[in-house]
């Protein structure tokens, strides 16, 4: 790679202004400076060592280089000693380019090998400017506001065009290294687990792997075996049973099933499977495997998980998500790790700091995948999906428990020949969740709950539409002496992660939740989901009652419906109660239009690819269901 130096004297100029590097100033406005300075001619390189070393060392071989060589090929520089150096000297170059000072050649894209990782996407911003600077500096703060509540409808929420909030410097706690605690997580499957075996399962694309019956078969590898059988896993669910032999396989895979049926094991254990069978070796900032999640608090889960099923494996698992301390983050990803899941601003974040490169990927998961390439993150996943690092040879596997159609249509892009799995309805709710749509209004609401609370309010998740409406409720509740706590994008991360623990260990016996804590989350003894706001859409609530009655286990959810507000989703409701045989209110039917908003055919329930690839059943025990 090559980079052309001109003007030496104005780097000669520069080499001695130690706020260069100094991160209070702009390059652009220090070059601007000492451009009205031309009589400075010497070039002193102690003048800048007050600086840290390693940027002295870094600062002072990069000018050597520049000012000896007209054409520097950076990729074997001796001062470039790590990844940080090569970031920055790469940011420093573009910088310099903007200000026409260096040209980078055309070829210069990036450097493979232990200490090259410049960022050729950066490159895109090489002419940006000051105000350029600024506004990415803007766009990364945005980023670190970075999961579903900062991206939904909270608008009337919002503080600020930045969506500037409260910052702390938070270090998540260590993770535990427990074994009991790492494996105590799982919930235990429920009366209704055998059920799974009459939902049917449908399989579409180019021969398809079989699907397995027992784990025995599964060809997971020894110690990821014990590591489910420590899991209190005896029986895998269906899609464990069809998506672990697509992934074995090598190919992409989009899947929807159910909430609460075991989805994240079906990507997890085979990804590690593959990454213990044919091992590479590991490079720092290389993941092998990226898992990318719409919330931070889902994030975290998955880490777990990941870990509890890498259990005693060498495989390292690592986490980016928002809210927390790049620092401390950067650290840890700095150790390595084969198995990287993250949110997707912070993770853009770390690749365009170039801290994180898809050389070796070889495994890309959206888990909510319908969500992730939605409004909001759609592009942060093209960025990421289309990255110029990443590997060419990937697999991409989308898992949700609904797939609009459209969504559907937009995800085909980034798959390759990939094999549909749909188990039981797409975008239909758990069965085992027991319903109840109230008639209600703005001002009975509130006692309505109440009510219900007195009865029993251990296990309630209320879920709510606003981040105020959530504090309001809760600091209401709390003065009636129930213990709750709430969650919602604008509580500081610590918090965030304070009141899972919380109403996790049972401390805090309710849980007000904005959507940040709709889908995914995995939580023992979620008894009650209350939608003391109905949501707007009606995947929403689908992923919102899905927080009970999970993996075979009896739940129940009560949802207020104001007529005034909710008839919107009528139809969609009234389709999705019907298909999980639950009773419809009198009031909601004559709601209901009757046009179909939220059949099968909304929800994706066939494959979008059309003739060739028609939903096969695989072990389906209703055969007659119908899918149209
Ligand atoms: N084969 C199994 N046997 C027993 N328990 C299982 C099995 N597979 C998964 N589980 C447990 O079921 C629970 C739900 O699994 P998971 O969170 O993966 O569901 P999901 O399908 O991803 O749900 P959601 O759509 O809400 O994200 C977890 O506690 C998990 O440990």
């Amino acid at each position: 790679m090559a980079y052309i130096a001109q003007h030496t004297d104005m780097l000669r100029v520069m080499v001695d202004h130690q706020k260069y590097l100094s991160d209070q100033q702009h390059p652009g406005e220090a070059i601007r400076q000492y451009r009205s300075l031309a009589a400075v001619e010497t070039y002193d390189p102690h003048i800048i060592l007050d600086m840290p070393i390693s940027k002295v060392e870094l600062v002072h071989g990069l000018f050597e280089a520049l000012i000896t060589w007209p054409r520097v090929d950076l990729q074997n520089a001796p001062f470039i000693k790590n990844r940080m150096d090569a970031a920055r000297t790469f940011r420093f170059l573009l910088d310099l380019q903007a200000t026409g000072i260096v040209k980078l050649s055309d070829k210069g894209r990036f450097c493979e090998g232990r200490r090259g990782c410049f960022n050729p996407y950066l490159g895109e911003l090489g002419d940006r400017g000051d105000r350029g600077y600024r506004s990415e500096r803007k766009e990364r703060r945005r980023r670190n506001n970075d999961d579903e509540d900062d991206l939904n409808n909270n608008k009337g929420d919002e503080d600020g065009e930045d969506g500037e909030k409260k910052r702390e410097f938070y270090i998540p706690p260590e993770p535990s290294t427990d074994e009991a605690e790492i494996f105590g997580t799982t919930i235990s499957s429920g009366i209704n687990f055998s059920k799974y075996d009459h939902i049917p399962v449908k399989v579409s694309g180019i021969d398809p792997p079989a699907a397995f019956q027992k784990f025995e078969d599964a060809k997971l590898r020894d110690i990821i075996a014990a590591n489910v059988t420590k899991s209190g896993y005896k029986l895998a669910t269906p899609i464990q049973k069809v998506a672990i032999p697509v992934i074995t396989a090598g190919r992409d895979l989009m899947a929807c099933a159910q909430t609460g049926s075991g989805k994240t094991a079906s990507f997890l254990l085979p990804i590690l499977t593959k990454l213990l069978d044919d091992a590479t070796d590991l490079e720092i900032g290389k993941p092998q495997a990226v898992i990318v999640s719409p919330t931070r608090e889902l994030a975290i889960q998955i880490y777990h998980e990941a870990r509890k099923f890498s259990y005693e494996s060498y495989l390292k698992i690592s986490i980016l998500y928002g809210g927390t301390s790049v620092k401390y983050q950067n650290e840890s990803i700095m150790m390595g790790c084969h198995v990287l899941i993250g949110t997707p601003g912070r993770l853009l974040d770390f690749v365009e700091r170039a801290f994180i490169t898809f050389d070796d990927t070889r495994f890309l998961v959206m888990d909510e995948a319908d969500r992730m390439l939605d409004m909001g993150f759609s592009e942060s996943m093209r960025k990421i999906v289309n990255h110029c690092t990443m590997r060419a040879e990937h697999q991409t596997l989308m898992f949700s428990a609904t797939f609009p159609e459209e969504i559907q249509r937009m995800a085909g892009e980034f798959l390759n020949n990939y094999v549909f799995v749909t188990i039981g309805v797409v975008g239909g709710a758990c069965s085992d969740v027991k319903q109840t749509i109230y008639e209600a209004t703005k001002f009975n609401k509130r006692s309505k709950l109440m009510e219900m609370l007195k009865e029993s309010a251990d296990g309630t998740i209320v879920f709510v539409e606003t981040k105020r409406g959530a504090d309001f409720l809760a600091s209401y509740l709390s003065e009636t002496e129930i213990p709750t706590t709430s969650i919602h994008g604008d509580r500081l991360q610590s918090q965030r992660e304070q009141a899972l623990r919380d109403f996790k260990s049972g401390r805090m016996k309710i849980l007000i939740a904005t959507s940040v804590a709709s889908r995914g989350l995995d939580i023992k003894n979620v008894k009650h989901v209350v939608n003391y706001d109905m949501p707007r859409v009606i995947d929403d609530y689908v992923h919102r009652i899905g927080r009970t009655g999970r993996v075979g286990n009896n739940g129940r959810a009560t949802s207020f419906f104001d007529v005034e507000h909710d008839s919107a989703i009528a139809t969609d409701l009234v389709k999705i109660l019907e298909g999980s045989e639950q009773q419809v209110p009198d009031f909601l039917r004559a709601l209901d239009r009757g046009y179909g908003g939220g059949g099968a055919s909304q929800f994706g329930g066939y494959d979008v690819r059309g003739s060739g690839n028609a939903l096969k059943d695989v072990c389906a025990v209703e055969e007659d269901q119908d899918w149209a």
